[in-house]
């Protein structure tokens, strides 16, 4: 996160760091108490490793009562994601057992109603992604308020050219902008998950490339399927 501050600790319960090899690589967050959402592009590289999953934190390295690493028992990314753009990038991890629940590990509702959050709601975004240009990483959670901007500002020629779907939308980036390490994690407007952080063009920061944030609600049946077909 560019330009935010260090979040109250425990005030995102439902905030998910992917781990490998004990690296934060992305966000994510707690959808049911075995599920976490994320994009599908931090795997990026991964040569198909699994995550581990940290919830409960707020600093990545210090002890911490409710902190715990929990192992993942499948990923399974959006079948219409790919390398080459930002399309359909939503990657479902289930963990290996439901997660402990408590007042530091708790879901967050995601919006399942297929309509566009108005341009100028001002929502928020929190994740340990990069802090400065020279990619300094946080060891607390940061975030920052940005204004969702709209589809037609956003696919301006001088923006993102026609890139952004109706299964896409739009925050501000002028200064405050989620940057790397901060995708897969959720854009909140009044308290609803409405957005997966996605890379975009990997760009931070410059007002010329807002924030990309794969919408949720035009997902929310392939969710509950995948959820559903997994309960076993
Ligand atoms: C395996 C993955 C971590 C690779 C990756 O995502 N790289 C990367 C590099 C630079 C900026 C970003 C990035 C992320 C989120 C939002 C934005 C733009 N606001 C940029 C992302």
């Amino acid at each position: 996160i560019l330009g935010g501050y260090e979040a109250r600790p425990h005030l995102r319960p439902y905030m998910a760091s992917l781990q490998l090899d004990g690296q934060h690589v992305c966000g994510g967050f707690l959808i049911a108490e075995q599920w976490v959402l994320s994009a599908a592009h931090c795997t990026e590289g991964t040569n198909g490793k699994l995550f581990q999953v940290l919830l409960g934190a707020h600093s990545l390295s210090e002890p911490e009562p409710h902190k715990r690493l929990y192992r993942v028992r499948t990923q399974i990314a959006h079948p219409g994601s790919n390398i080459h753009n930002n399309r359909d990038d939503l990657l479902l991890l289930q963990l290996e057992e439901k997660a402990e629940l408590n007042a530091h590990v708790k879901v967050l509702p995601f919006q399942r109603e297929d309509r566009d959050v108005e341009a100028d709601t001002m929502c928020e975004v929190a994740g340990w992604g990069t802090i400065t240009h020279s990619g300094r990483r946080p060891d607390k959670l940061q975030q920052v308020e940005r204004p969702v901007i709209s589809r037609e500002l956003c696919n301006h020629r001088t923006r993102h050219d026609q890139t952004i779907t109706e299964k896409m939308m739009c925050t501000d980036s002028r200064k405050k902008d989620t940057c790397k390490g901060d995708s897969g994690g959720p854009l909140v407007c009044n308290g609803v998950a409405e957005g997966v952080v996605t890379a975009g063009s990997r760009v931070c920061g410059n007002y010329k490339k807002p924030a990309i944030y794969t919408r949720i609600a035009p997902y929310a049946a392939w969710i509950d399927g995948v959820m559903a077909s997994a309960a076993g």
